[in-house]
């Protein structure tokens, strides 16, 4: 995997680039929707590509080594070919999805014991069978196994925790450099920056994951419930401190604020599950501000979901007819709200890229911030 370059803002440090992988290119700043058991909940692939435009997705290891689970994924020949998505895929280590789905874990210095959520069985994840695993799903770029410490968290915890998250990682770069790709093309491992919201644990812990000298690095521990203000200035202190060539990614961010706020920082990636988990409660992120879909203000209002975004959902499908789909609790309602939110978020980081391009980002993000604070 490769990362070129080709602006930076004058104003910020926001920067735009392109990310090439085995499967294709992908343009930065991006976003990218998450699929959890192999899909975008309840978005064809089709409309990935067309209507969204997406880039890259996610894949969750966590889920998918439970369901289909490993044989399956490898009698298929990896998650592009089972779930057909054959552009770039980034798998998350499954760490955060046992701390956020599994309620029995235990944390040792081994791994992590857990109980399926959907069976109880218990399983063990470790640096080295995650690795394994995300050989098998196939993914263009995978994470390294990490603690993601819950917020608050006390500073010993947090530094114990960090260093054990250290000790991971070089298990997990020793599984991965002695491995091969599954099904011939290159696969890229991204270490994590933790040290929870103290400034001297996320020197250190940034300080080590930049020394790892990896293709790409992640910032996590944060969107974890601490205010905005503090996810920022971890975020840039850490971003200071990770080499510039190499792109950033922050996970689990955010709301369309956050995203812009943080590219202005330096960070080029970002996953949320927010556009698809909102859609289907009929929260809606629009050009105009944020619209509750399911308010009686919408019930005759025959516009487009959002004319100014366009694309075939939101210009197709009118306000009134996508509260009645909600209302109604028809599949399609979530359809066609997953699909619009995608999109938008899709159509807010390529805005961004082209105002870093034409050296205007600060301006636009600055007042672009408000107007998407908007409550219609
Ligand atoms: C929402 N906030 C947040 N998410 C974090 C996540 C998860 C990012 N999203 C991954 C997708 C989730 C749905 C299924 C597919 C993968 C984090 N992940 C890791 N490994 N470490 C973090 O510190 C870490 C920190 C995070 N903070």
């Amino acid at each position: 995997m490769t990362f070129e370059f080709l602006a930076k803002d004058p104003a910020s440090k926001a920067r735009a680039g392109v990310l090439t992988t085995a499967h294709g290119t992908i343009q930065t700043p991006i976003f990218m929707p998450v699929g959890t058991a192999g899909t975008v909940k309840a978005v064809h692939q089709r409309e990935l590509k067309e209507d969204v435009k997406a880039q890259i997705i996610l894949g969750n290891t966590y889920h998918l080594y439970l369901r289909p689970g490993l044989n399956v994924l490898e009698k298929a020949g990896g998650l592009h070919k089972f779930n057909g998505w054959d552009r770039p895929i980034l798998t998350d280590s499954g760490g955060y999805q046992v701390f956020s789905l599994s309620g029995t874990r235990k944390i040792v210095e081994e791994g992590v014991k857990f109980r399926s959520h959907i069976d109880g069985s218990s399983h063990l994840f470790t640096p080295e069978n995650v690795m394994d695993t995300q050989r098998t799903i196939g993914a263009d770029i995978i994470m390294a196994f990490d603690e993601c410490t819950p917020y608050p968290c006390d500073y010993k915890y947090a530094k114990n925790s960090m260093e054990r998250t250290h000790r991971w990682l070089q298990r997990c770069i020793d599984r991965f450099d002695t491995t091969d790709p599954k099904y011939g093309y290159e696969q890229t491992l991204f270490p994590i920056v933790q040290g929870s919201t103290y400034k001297d644990l996320r020197i250190q812990s940034a300080e080590t994951i930049a020394s790892k000298n990896r293709p790409g690095n992640a910032i996590g521990g944060l969107s974890v419930g601490e205010p905005a203000e503090m996810m920022y200035e971890m975020t840039e202190l850490v971003c200071d401190i990770l080499p510039a060539d190499k792109p950033r990614y922050l996970m689990g961010v955010g709301t369309p604020a956050n995203i812009l706020e943080n590219i202005a920082l330096g960070v080029d990636m970002f996953d949320c599950v927010l556009p698809t988990r909102n859609a289907r409660n009929g929260m809606l992120f629009t050009t105009q501000g944020i619209i509750n879909i399911r308010n009686e203000r919408w019930k005759e209002d025959f516009s487009p979901i959002d004319a100014e975004l366009g694309g075939y959902v939101s210009t197709f499908y009118s306000k009134a007819y996508l509260r009645h789909l909600m209302h109604a609790t028809e599949m399609l309602g979530a359809q066609i709200a997953s699909v619009h939110n995608l999109t938008f978020y899709l159509w807010l980081v390529g805005q961004a890229r082209e105002q870093i391009m034409a050296g205007t980002f600060r301006a636009w993000k600055d007042q672009m911030v408000k107007k998407l604070m908007t409550r219609l």
